[in-house]
Order: structure tokens, then sequence, then C-alpha cells
């Protein structure tokens, strides 16, 4: 169900081939999407209506979540589940406090202040997965950050169930992060209505958090109209193994990754044969124990791989090109091997650092860039909900110094009245 190619023998005709795949599934999407976008900044809520009834089965007029239902909700959970979310809660924010960055003040020279000011975005909405799995701990991961960088208002936005219910952890989950206003919808529609705004569901700044194949598309088809964080859709997961790494934690790994969706990328770099061929079979086995086994044996054919190869820094390079949504060194002294690591989402060292830890406990973000998008964007943090202004002062005598150089730079661009701003002040 899953292949092993053995680049030592095949040379290199087959390693890319999953990605490629990946993107062509993003293709095959965007029209559809493009549509319910177009639909939903034209027509409000009415489109949202028929979407959810299309794509969720219900007819909803009312979206919204009421108080009570979230009060409802928070008491019907079992108290070690929100001693867990709780615990979760304290480690995520502990790690995300640690972003924080201060405003600062410079002065530059007698006469010249310079500085940046720090702000959080006002308003961003949150996308919570909600199709085939509720994720409250998606919730702690994109809400808390938000509040610690100081956000007034988060929205959040997560799928109905058949019963037009958001589940209920989702909801605890929220009221333990803080979240202010909370719209059961889902998927293309719930971006394009937080993007452009309905008559019921607020037009936010920014909007964040991971989701499927559709998810993911809209929020590159809206960004420009509002900020996006990244693109985290179907989750992935790249492990590095060598002849001593223990074939059992590798496989229940990649089998979690290979749960989410049947989008979703498992793969094994390794420099040993035999380690590829007892992977295979852990797989085999474990994977019938399991809830999910229909997702995850096709996602494993389609997006799955082992691949064996020369040495580790082969592996590295690989992995670097592959640039994994979450990576882990199952290797010897995987800590000397770290530096060498480009471009991973998270970094996951060691077989007692399984990825499963990150997801939900440790502290560090799991919203995380996929489709090789970890090239260029970094995990969900407190920086994507905040922004920037400069700030500028010059005296008079400060201006007088530097008036000539500015009129020189003005004048090449042939833009006189910006010169002429700096001469009617020494007129
Ligand atoms: N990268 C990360 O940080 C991260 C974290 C958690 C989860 N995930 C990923 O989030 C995803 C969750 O996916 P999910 O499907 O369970 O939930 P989801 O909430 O992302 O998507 C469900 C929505 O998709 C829409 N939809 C379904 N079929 C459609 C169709 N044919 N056309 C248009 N819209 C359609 C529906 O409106 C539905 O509400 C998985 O891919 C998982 O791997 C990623
Ligand atoms: N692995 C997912 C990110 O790709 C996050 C998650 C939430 N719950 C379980 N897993
Ligand atoms: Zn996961």
């Amino acid at each position: 169900m899953i292949r092993i190619i053995n680049l030592k023998e095949e040379g290199n005709k087959d390693i890319k081939a999953f990605i490629r795949k990946s993107k062509v599934v993003f293709n095959d999407v965007t029209k559809g999407v493009e549509k319910i976008i177009e639909d939903v900044k034209k027509n409000g809520d009415k489109a949202v209506i028929e979407y959810t009834k299309k794509f969720d089965g219900i007819k909803l007029n009312n979206f919204y979540v009421s108080n009570t239902e979230i009060e409802d909700a928070y008491k019907d959970c079992e108290d070690d589940f929100i001693k867990a979310l709780e615990n979760a809660k304290e480690n995520i924010k502990e790690f995300h406090k640690k972003q924080l960055k201060n405003s600062w003040i410079w002065n530059k020279d007698k006469g010249i202040t310079l500085g940046q000011l720090y702000n959080p975005i006002y308003r961003v909405g949150i996308y919570v997965p909600g199709g085939t799995a509720a994720y409250p701990s998606t919730v702690l991961m994109n809400a808390i950050p938000a509040k610690v960088a100081g956000v007034k208002e988060i929205v959040m936005v997560t799928p109905p169930d058949k019963n037009g219910q958001v589940n209920k952890a989702i909801l605890a989950a929220a009221k333990i992060a803080g979240v202010n206003k909370i719209f059961k919808i889902g998927g293309a529609q719930a971006v394009g209505a937080l993007a452009f705004g309905t008559e019921t569901i607020p037009k936010v700044d920014k909007i964040v958090g991971p989701g499927n194949i559709y998810v993911a598309t809209a929020k590159k088809l809206v960004y420009g109209s509002v900020d996006i964080d990244m693109i985290a859709g179907p989750s992935e997961i790249l492990i590095i193994g060598d002849e001593n790494s223990n074939p059992k934690y590798i496989a229940a790994d990649m089998l979690g990754q290979a749960e989410h969706d049947e989008l979703a990328s498992s793969i094994l770099i390794t420099t040993s044969i035999r380690l590829a061929e007892m992977v295979k079979n852990e797989i085999k086995e474990q994977v019938k124990g399991l809830s999910r086994r229909e997702i995850i044996e096709k996602s494993l054919k389609d997006f799955g791989a082992i691949i064996v190869v020369e040495d580790l820094q082969k592996a590295i390079d690989l992995s670097n090109e592959i640039a994994p949504e979450h990576l882990e060194l199952m290797v010897d002294n995987a800590f000397e091997i770290v530096n060498e690591i480009k471009n991973a989402g998270a970094i996951f060292i060691g077989e007692y650092s399984p990825e499963a830890l990150g997801d939900y406990l440790a502290g560090p973000n799991h919203t995380l860039p996929t489709s090789g998008t970890a090239k260029f964007f970094s995990p969900l943090g407190v920086d994507d909900f905040m922004k920037k202004s400069s700030l500028i002062y010059y005296s008079r005598e400060s201006l007088m110094k530097d008036k000539d150089k500015i009129i020189k730079l003005a004048a090449k661009e042939g833009l006189t009245a910006h010169g002429n701003s700096i001469k009617v002040r020494f007129e």
C-alpha cells in the first residue's frame, strides 16, 4: 500500500512524483473555489446558506453560535478533557509569549529620533477545520497567539455537523482560549464570508488557520483583499531514519499524519533498506486497528513513500527540497544535523518527540506551512497578529543638515513637489 523507492538502485527518476501530484490537486479545485468566493462576495448570507446546504448537508438560516450553546457545550465536556485543554493552553501561551516584540525608540543623533511601533491587528478570523474530524487543539493554536498579541476581536468559523451544531469540544476550547464570536460555517464559503463580510458575518483584517484543499485554495484567492497567514493545507510528515531507528515508532508517526486527510503525505527517507522493509511491514500491521483506515490507506497509496538513499547527506538534501510541514529526525545524534535543516515547519528531535506531542501539548504552534511552502513560510505565531509602524522625528537643525541630499534625490526622480516640501521650510 506504501511504495519503497530505492534511489540507490533506481536513480532520481521518481522522487518528486508525489509532490507534483499534490500541486495538480490544488489546480483541480481552483475554478470551483473561485466561483464560491465570487458568489459569497456578491450574495452574502444567501450564498453562504446555499453552500452550507450543498457541502455540509444542512440548511441553516442563522450561523451565529450563542453564549448559551457555548456554556452548555463546556459543561458537557469531561473534566479531564478540560484539564488537558487548560494545560495545553498554558504551554502554548508560555511559548508564544517568548515571541512578543516590544516597540522601540532610537535616539540616533541629537535632533533625530527613529523607531518602530508594534500594534495588534484589530480583528482576525480563525478557521478551525471540522469536516472529517473536529480540532479543538487548532482552536487553541490559532486563538492563543492572537490573544498574546492583543487582538481585540477573534472571529472563529468552523463547519456545522449534520445536525447543524458545532462540536462541543471545539466550543469548550473556544471558551478557554477567549474567542469572541463563533459562526458555524466552513469551507471556501466561510473564508469568502470572512474576507468580504456578509449581512451577519463581520469582515476581518486577516484570516489564519489550517483546512482542507478548498480552505487552503480559498485563502490563496482572497489574499490581497485580506491578509492571510500561510498555506496550511493537508498535513505532511517526513521522517529521516537510519539503521538504528525504531520501525514501530516511525510507522506509528506516519500513520498519525496519514489519518488527517486522503491528501495527507507521509514519507520516510532512510539510508537503510532493512529499516524500509520493517517500516512497511509495521504500517501494514498497525493500520489494521485504526478507525480512519480508509483515509490512511488512500493517502499512503497516493502521497506516501519510503525512500532509500545512499547516505544521510542525501536524506537531508532531499528533505530540504521537499520542505515538509513536520520533520522528525529519528537518527543517532540528531542534534548534530539540526543546523543542516533549512526548510521544515517544525522539527522533532529523537524518538521521544513524536509529532503528536507538537500537535497537542508541547507549546509551539501546529498551524504550519504545507505543500513545500516551508521554503518561505513560518509557523503561525504572535508576529502574524501584529503589524508595525515606523516613527520618524527630525528637529529643524537636523533637517537643515540633510535638506540638500533630499532635494537632490527628489530631483533625480523628477518629483519637484517632494523637493519643494523641504525647501519651503527654509525660506
Ligand atoms: N497544516 C496544518 O497546520 C493543519 C492543522 C490541522 C489540520 N490540518 C488539515 O486540515 C484539513 C481538515 O480537513 P477537513 O476536510 O476535515 O475539514 P475542513 O473544515 O478543512 O473542510 C471541510 C469543509 O470543506 C468543504 N468542502 C467539502 N467538500 C467540498 C467540495 N467538494 N467542494 C467545495 N467545498 C467542499 C465543506 O464546506 C466543509 O465544510 C486536513 O487536510 C488536515 O490535514 C492541517
Ligand atoms: N497535525 C496537524 C497539523 O498538520 C494538527 C493536528 C491537530 N490535531 C491533530 N493534529
Ligand atoms: Zn496531527
